[in-house]
């Protein structure tokens, strides 16, 4: 919800993991919903992901770059209409170069992008982007399937979600919840790129009016470290 009496602060929530508040403006927003909904589409779209055990996902899924599946990466979707899956735009790693910059210092930046140059991989490659509408969430996991140690970049659009950010050790607390609105950003790198984290709860309704979302979209960002990407 807009309006508050203080506007939201900046919060490290736990070394490495930064949650930016309105990171994007509301022009922005539009514009990488407007991309969301091409990318969304067949073939390579949204889709429901079958876990092993025999469940699925309540969050929908379509990923560009390289295809996530339970628990690895394909160039394919795998899993779904075997398809290739769709390039990695350049613009979203231009704005996952500038979130890092932002969220953790023109030095993690530095330190990310010599890392990556010395690996010989490009930066940011993978884009998972997540849709919940009704009662979907996420379970606590890690985002371990990556050979790299860049931070983690998630945008969020549409409905509020309580965000629970955990530890490294176990999927139980010490965790924090935090709020991700419309437009906020979270970064988690250093020791906390392998943190526990989830989505207990979105709350419904809670969409800025203007965007013209129901439900909620988040684009979460990744370096593969894998020799071959581009
Ligand atoms: O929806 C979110 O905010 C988290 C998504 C996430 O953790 C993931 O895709 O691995
Ligand atoms: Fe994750």
């Amino acid at each position: 919800m807009d309006g508050e009496l203080f506007p939201r602060e900046r919060l490290q929530v736990a070394p490495g993991a930064v949650h930016l508040p309105d990171w994007l403006d509301p022009a922005d927003q539009r514009e990488l919903l407007r991309s969301c909904r091409q990318w969304a589409l067949p073939p390579a779209g949204l889709r429901t992901v079958r876990t092993p055990g025999g469940g699925t996902m309540t969050a929908r899924q379509v990923c560009l770059g390289w295809h996530w599946y339970p628990y690895a990466y394909a160039r394919t979707v795998a899993d779904g209409d075997g398809a290739p899956v769709k390039p990695f735009p350049k613009s979203l790693g231009e704005l996952g170069r500038r979130a890092v910059a932002d969220a953790l210092g023109p030095e993690a930046q530095a330190e990310a992008q010599a890392q990556m140059e010395m690996q010989e991989t490009q930066a940011y490659d993978i884009a998972l982007i997540n849709f919940y509408d009704g009662d979907a969430r996420m379970g606590m996991h890690r985002d371990a399937d990556e050979r790299s140690d860049a931070p983690v970049v998630s945008l969020s659009l549409g409905d509020t979600c309580v965000f629970r950010f955990g530890n490294t050790e176990t999927r139980t607390r010490p965790w924090t919840d935090v709020e991700l609105r419309s437009g906020d950003l979270f970064v988690f790198g250093g020791p906390s790129r392998r943190a526990y984290h989830g989505v207990p709860r979105v709350l419904p309704g809670t969409a800025p009016a203007a965007l013209g979302l129901t439900g909620r979209l988040n684009v979460t960002l990744r370096v593969s470290g894998f020799p071959d990407a581009g």
